[in-house]
């Protein structure tokens, strides 16, 4: 039986003055696929992506949360900035930050037994207790991605969230995610420059050029492919 939606581009185009980034971008995103958003720098995923996060106007068409906004829960992993080694949180304060409620400054029983359940999801649990500042590089973007799960979204955009990590630290943190996704059918967009990676995970694809754009199986994406995106 094939899934339901969660997300549909309908002719969604963005123009920043006098520069078009995207327009007419068609497509369906069903619940439980990994997309791979990929292609050349400059070509808008990372605008494509603040399009979906509603941070971003469409200059055309809509961006369709399905069956209606409420139900979709989306969860963000930035791209790896370092956090200061005196930054005042522990990895356990970091992860809860997205749940200190708006009538509160601290988290309920209930909030931190959310923590502490994507905690041992995500393998930070012994080191939950380390001021966040003091972790490795891995440990701090495992602790963007718990912190990006801890509300149990449905759907989770990799933003090129593991581009500076080190192939077994990417490949742990992906390996994490497919797990989510097979596990919790999580829908997911992975923002990437690595085709390997993407060829490794996804389900499917789409790939941006500046002329347009080209979505489909996985197994049809290649290195040379994105290479030679202008001619799509
Ligand atoms: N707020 C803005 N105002 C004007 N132009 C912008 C703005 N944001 C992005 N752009 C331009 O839009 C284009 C697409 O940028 P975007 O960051 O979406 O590309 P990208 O595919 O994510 O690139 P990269 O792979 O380098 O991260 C770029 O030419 C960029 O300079």
């Amino acid at each position: 039986m094939t899934a339901a939606p969660i997300l549909k581009l309908e002719h969604l185009g963005v123009t920043f003055p006098n520069h078009p980034v995207f327009s007419d971008l068609n497509l369906t995103i069903r619940q439980g696929e990994f997309w791979s958003i990929v292609g050349k720098n400059g070509v808008g995923k990372t605008t494509l992506m603040r399009t979906v996060l509603h941070q971003l106007r469409p200059t055309h068409g809509q961006v369709a949360y399905l069956p209606n906004a409420n139900e979709v829960k989306i969860g963000y992993v930035p791209q790896f900035r370092n956090i200061d080694a005196d930054y005042p949180l522990t990895m356990r304060d970091f992860v809860g930050l997205n749940l200190t409620g708006w009538k509160w400054p601290w988290l309920s029983r209930k909030e931190r037994e959310k923590v502490q359940t994507i905690l041992t999801r995500t393998g930070l649990e012994a080191i939950a207790n380390r001021p966040i500042g003091q972790a490795s590089g891995g440990e701090k973007q495992k602790a963007y991605l718990a912190q990006a799960l801890v509300e149990a979204p449905n759907l989770l955009i990799l933003d090129e969230s593991t581009a500076s990590l080190d192939p077994v630290t990417k490949t742990e943190l992906l390996d994490l995610v497919i797990e989510l996704n097979k596990s919790l059918h999580l829908t997911v967009l992975f923002v990437t420059h690595d085709i390997p990676m993407a060829r490794k995970y996804s389900s499917q694809y789409l790939m941006l050029t500046p002329n347009g754009a080209e979505q489909g199986p996985i197994g049809g994406l290649t290195q040379e492919k994105v290479w030679e995106g202008e001619n799509v």
